[in-house]
């Protein structure tokens, strides 16, 4: 595992934005075309900004979602809208984006549409951009969730319905939809971006033996050793 520790956020997302472009720029050069998943939250909204002014061939990028809650753009915590905020403009204006969220009533009900978009995608994301809440969630795998099994899947499903249990402390939204472990795992690079003394504390506990099913960041953990794990103050 690759462990930085950045002086502040702003250099996290400054250097980062030039590591992820590089990536980016690699595909691009290789086979004409560059993939990447980006997660919502608010950790990375540094990043995606400087990474909007990036110098790259931005209509042949596409911008997938790592997970999503099921409410339509626009409503209060969609990340399909925070990640088109903050990626979709500057030079990155024309990025093709590809989001979970359709008006099927539920997640499970989705998913067929979700993965049709999917599939739009050829091959391994290039990059994957990963988050942790402060009970050791990432991406929507949620501890002891309904539908944690086969967001865990680490075969060919690529996509997941989730029921998390309401958070106490942050109120979450209920009904997700994720790319599932098989589908991140086969990224070529991903990293896990967290900020503060809180997150870097979660962390280490996740470091620790325990079961996957109390703090599911774990099953990335222990399935990908050359993790970036990039932490700010
Ligand atoms: O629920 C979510 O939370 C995580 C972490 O979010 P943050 O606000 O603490 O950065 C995020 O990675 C995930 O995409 C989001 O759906």
């Amino acid at each position: 595992m690759k462990r930085i520790d950045f002086a502040s956020r702003d250099d996290m997302a400054e250097q980062l934005a030039g590591d992820v472009a590089d990536r980016l720029r690699r595909a691009l050069e290789e086979r004409g075309g560059a993939a990447m998943a980006l997660s919502g939250g608010s950790t990375p909204a540094g990043l995606y900004e400087a990474l909007s002014k990036r110098d790259l061939d931005w209509a042949n990028v596409t911008a997938a979602l790592v997970d999503e809650r099921w409410v339509a753009p626009g409503e209060e915590g969609s990340n399909e809208s925070f990640v088109c905020a903050k990626l979709q403009q500057n030079r990155a204006a024309d990025v093709r984006f590809v989001g979970m969220w359709s008006d099927a009533p539920t997640p499970a009900e989705g998913l067929a549409a979700a993965e049709a978009r999917y599939e739009t995608v050829k091959g391994s994301f290039d990059v994957v951009v990963l988050g942790m809440g402060p009970d050791g969630h990432t991406a929507s795998w949620f501890p002891h969730a309904q539908g944690l099994g086969r967001a865990l899947d680490a075969g060919g499903v690529r996509l997941a319905a989730v029921k998390a249990q309401k958070s106490a402390v942050t109120g979450e939204h209920l009904d997700r939809m994720t790319l599932t472990l098989g589908a991140v795992s086969e990224a070529h690079y991903i990293c896990l971006l967290m900020t503060g003394v809180e997150k870097r504390s979660v962390f280490e506990q996740a470091l620790k033996a325990g079961p996957v099913e109390d703090m599911p960041v774990r099953a990335i953990i222990r399935m990908r050793p050359d993790l970036s794990v990039c932490w700010a103050p």
